[in-house]
């Protein structure tokens, strides 16, 4: 978004802004403007004398030079041959949309328009424009008008539609375009002033799923839906339509829908925006997931091969002799692993399974986890997934596979959802089992206090660590508190880095896949206005908390520790990669590696002997030095300073880098050792060489198979491309796949040709669209 220029700002908006005789003093403008020979016939000049008006006289409620360009470039590229506008007021848009379609070819611009006055003022300027032989305006309301040129068999489709008249009528004006199929794959939609005055029914809409659409057809839900809506928007038009009616349609729930927000401004300068939703005709929501689904079925030969050649070296090769219990069969311990679907639960299975001599099983909430087929696993259970709403039926298949299998060791790894539940899990198995039962998760309220952003933080802060100035807000206002006065919401300041400047990042505390998508937007903007507007289009409420939080520019680090009754056991440091998909070890004795292990000694010496499970942090390490440093180095302390600025409290995919590391399970083991066996100074780290670690899937999408399209959409060049290839190789030769192992290759063939292919059919069949999976995690974004 660009910034707004000033000087071309009209009048502001007073409490009565329209339908006060100024839109007739507007003609009258115009038709004595010392120009008047030179406006008629070009609408460039008719819109300049209406923007003068605005900006020397009175507000208009008018779409403004900024927003109207967002359309016309939409104009120039989907060339529209029928456009219709909802709301037209004094012509302002009809005349900027009605030209630039004119000039793209096409046929028709209709302009419904309730109110007669002013649908008489358009057709007025629309005339002295030159625009009759493409514009037409259509009198009365627009679900009716809609309907009335629907069944005369005027209008047929609606290539592009531009919304702007009465916020509720938004999305029932759309559904009844749905439903008379005059929106179908193909079409385009630009809704104007979906930030101001907000527009939250329409987008929850247009960027809901084919899913949700059906759930809430059938429910029944139709008509004006005006929650979220400012009120006075709401009663806007009450002085001369004292109860506003809604097309009752259902709509077409079965359209996918790409909405997008262009961000612009007002024509006062206040902030704004236009959604643009498309309905792809080949939708590439179903392009894609065929195109995976291909991609897998392609792939099926090379991968059945390498299980082939894989089963011959192991016959060829000499089996190891399964390790021996100490004491016989009565010291053979069962120990269940937990998330075998994801690469973390079966690099563990796998770590225990061939440097232990005991029994390991397996659970996951997928029937089709690429783990159930691992050669580490002597039984698998299904587990029923954790409902947010009930977690009571994960809760009981989790416990009941506990009972059942008399489990002495759980290892958890479970997904962000399950997090809280499986340290409920732990306390009845404790209960439930006795003493003797052992598991690798921390209790829920340990879990609850960590994994919340906010509470995490506070703390870190408790333990007099370094942290990000933070600040939990449940409202726009409590943002905009900090970030337009400057203040902290406690009132004090403890800034050591002076506050001018400092930039913020906005974030849900709770798990919202879209609200992440926006989360690295850099605040404050440059003017309040902005920011407000900005802060305000975001959903933050009691039940949403946001944290804001300092933002600090430099690297991003992520760790993988075991803590084993409130001590370290093992330990590795990695930089967070883009998506978490390629992992390499800091070595151990570096500096940075050992702050962050210190960080993490700190907290798990803090909770103590209770204190057993898997913990991983995100740190940011400045790029600048800030003052901090400065200091510690005056002091004669190290002069690494990290920021941690979020807490996992369960398994990392990084565990992935001790794969090769057999006293990994030993560190896993010393669990059923007393407390004062384990020493401080034993802490497992990945094995040297330590090996660096890829998905192959994800590579030969993103590296090999996109580049090459990329190029042909014009979006690269071909030397992205061969830079792809070459990193791909690269991969493919020095790195080790987080799946594939020749000891154990069936898992890696069923993650790719079972688990995913499922997921892709999945996603067609439900209409669940995704912005981006993750191979290792088996987890799909929600789009
Ligand atoms: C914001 S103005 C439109 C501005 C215009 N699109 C422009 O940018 O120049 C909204 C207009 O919608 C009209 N309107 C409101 N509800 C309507 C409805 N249900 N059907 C048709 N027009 C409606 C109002 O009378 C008003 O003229």
């Amino acid at each position: 978004m660009g910034s707004f220029d000033q000087t071309k700002a009209y009048a502001p908006q007073e409490d009565t802004f329209f339908d006060d005789g100024r839109e007739i003093e507007l003609l009258h403008f115009v038709y004595s403007h010392p120009n008047l020979e030179k406006i008629r016939g070009s609408p460039k000049d008719v819109l300049a004398a209406i923007d003068e008006y605005g900006r020397t006289q009175k507000y208009l409620m008018n779409v403004g030079e900024d927003k109207g360009r967002i359309v016309t470039d939409l104009i120039a590229e989907v060339k529209p041959k029928t456009m219709v506008e909802l709301g037209g007021y004094v012509g302002y848009s009809c005349i900027l949309f009605g030209d630039a379609v004119r000039k793209a070819g096409g046929q028709r611009y209709y302009s419904l328009e309730r109110n007669p006055e002013f649908a008489a003022v358009i057709m007025s300027l629309v005339d002295l424009a030159g625009l009759s032989d493409v514009v037409k305006v259509v009198v009365g309301s627009s679900d009716a008008s809609l309907a009335r040129l629907h069944s005369i068999g005027t209008l047929e489709h609606i290539d592009l539609m531009f919304l702007d008249h009465y916020k509720p009528a938004y999305t029932t004006d759309l559904k009844l375009c749905e439903e008379l199929e005059l929106v179908t794959p193909g079409s385009v939609l630009a809704a104007d002033n979906v930030i101001k005055p907000g527009n939250p029914p329409y987008l929850e809409y247009v960027r809901s799923t084919v899913q949700q659409k059906r759930e809430n057809v059938k429910e029944g839900k139709k008509g004006g839906n005006v929650e979220g809506i400012a009120e006075k928007n709401v009663k806007q038009y009450a002085n001369r339509y004292k109860e506003e009616k809604f097309s009752q349609s259902l709509g077409n729930p079965n359209l996918v829908y790409e909405s997008k927000l262009v961000n612009s401004f007002e024509p006062t300068g206040v902030p704004d925006g236009v959604e643009i939703t498309r309905v792809p005709i080949y939708c590439r929501h179903v392009l894609k997931n065929v195109l995976l689904l291909f991609l897998s079925v392609l792939m099926v030969p090379i991968s059945s091969t390498l299980v082939v050649l894989s089963f011959l070296y192991s016959k060829l090769r000499q089996a190891p002799r399964p390790i021996e219990p100490h004491n016989g069969d009565a010291g053979r311990k069962t120990i269940l692993v937990t998330g075998t679907s994801m690469t973390k639960g079966l690099t563990i299975a796998r770590l225990l399974s061939q440097h232990s001599p005991h029994r390991i099983i397996g659970a996951d909430i997928s029937a089709l986890s690429p783990g159930r087929f691992s050669t580490s696993l002597s039984a698998f259970h299904k587990l029923t997934a954790p409902d947010g709403n009930d977690a009571e039926p994960y809760i009981d298949s989790l416990l009941s596979i506990i009972r059942k299998e008399r489990v002495d060791l759980w290892i958890s790894c479970s997904s962000v959802v399950a997090a809280v539940e499986d340290g409920t899990v732990v306390r009845l198995a404790e209960q439930a089992m006795g003493e003797n039962f052992k598991a690798i998760q921390f209790r829920d309220d340990v879990v609850e206090t960590l994994h919340k952003k906010d509470k995490f933080i506070d703390y870190i802060g408790s333990l007099d660590l370094t942290i990000p100035e933070s600040h939990r807000c449940t409202s726009a206002e409590e943002a905009l508190y900090v970030l337009v006065k400057g203040k902290h919401a406690s009132g004090h300041n403890d800034d050591e880095h002076g506050r001018d400047g400092r930039k913020y990042i906005l974030k849900p505390i709770g798990v919202d896949d879209r609200a992440r998508n926006n989360m690295m937007t850099l605040l404050p903007f440059r003017t309040v206005e902005e920011t407000k507007s900005y802060v305000k289009s975001l959903d933050i409420t009691p039940s949403n908390p946001f944290q804001l939080q300092q933002f600090i520019q430099g690297e991003e680090y992520c760790t993988h520790a075991l803590i084993i009754r409130g001590k370290v056991t093992a330990f590795v440091a990695c930089p967070s990669s883009e998506m978490l998909m390629h992992y390499f070890a800091l070595p151990a004795e570096s500096q940075l590696s050992q702050a962050m292990l210190s960080f993490t000694q700190r907290v798990a010496k803090d909770r103590g002997e209770d204190f057993t499970g898997h913990l991983s942090f995100d740190f940011l390490v400045p790029s600048a030095i800030p003052m901090a440093a400065e200091k510690r180095r005056r002091e004669g302390q190290p002069e690494v300073v990290i920021y941690p600025i979020e807490c996992n409290p369960r398994a990392h995919t990084a565990v992935a880098l001790f794969s090769s590391t057999p006293q990994m399970a030993s560190a896993y083991l010393s669990v059923f050792e007393s407390t004062s066996t384990l020493q401080d100074e034993e802490i497992v780290t990945p094995r040297i060489p330590t090996y660096e670690y890829y998905w192959v899937g994800h590579d030969l999408v993103t590296l090999l198979i996109l580049p090459v399209l990329d190029i042909f959409w014009g979006l690269a060049s071909a030397d992205d491309a061969v830079q792809g290839w070459l990193e791909f190789c690269e991969h493919v030769v020095g790195w080790r796949d987080g799946t594939f192992t020749f000891e154990d290759p069936v898992p890696f063939w069923v993650l790719y040709h079972v688990y995913w292919p499922m997921k892709f059919l999945e996603s067609l069949w439900e209409g669940k669209r995704w912005s981006r999976i993750n191979v290792s995690t088996t987890k799909m974004f929600a789009d």
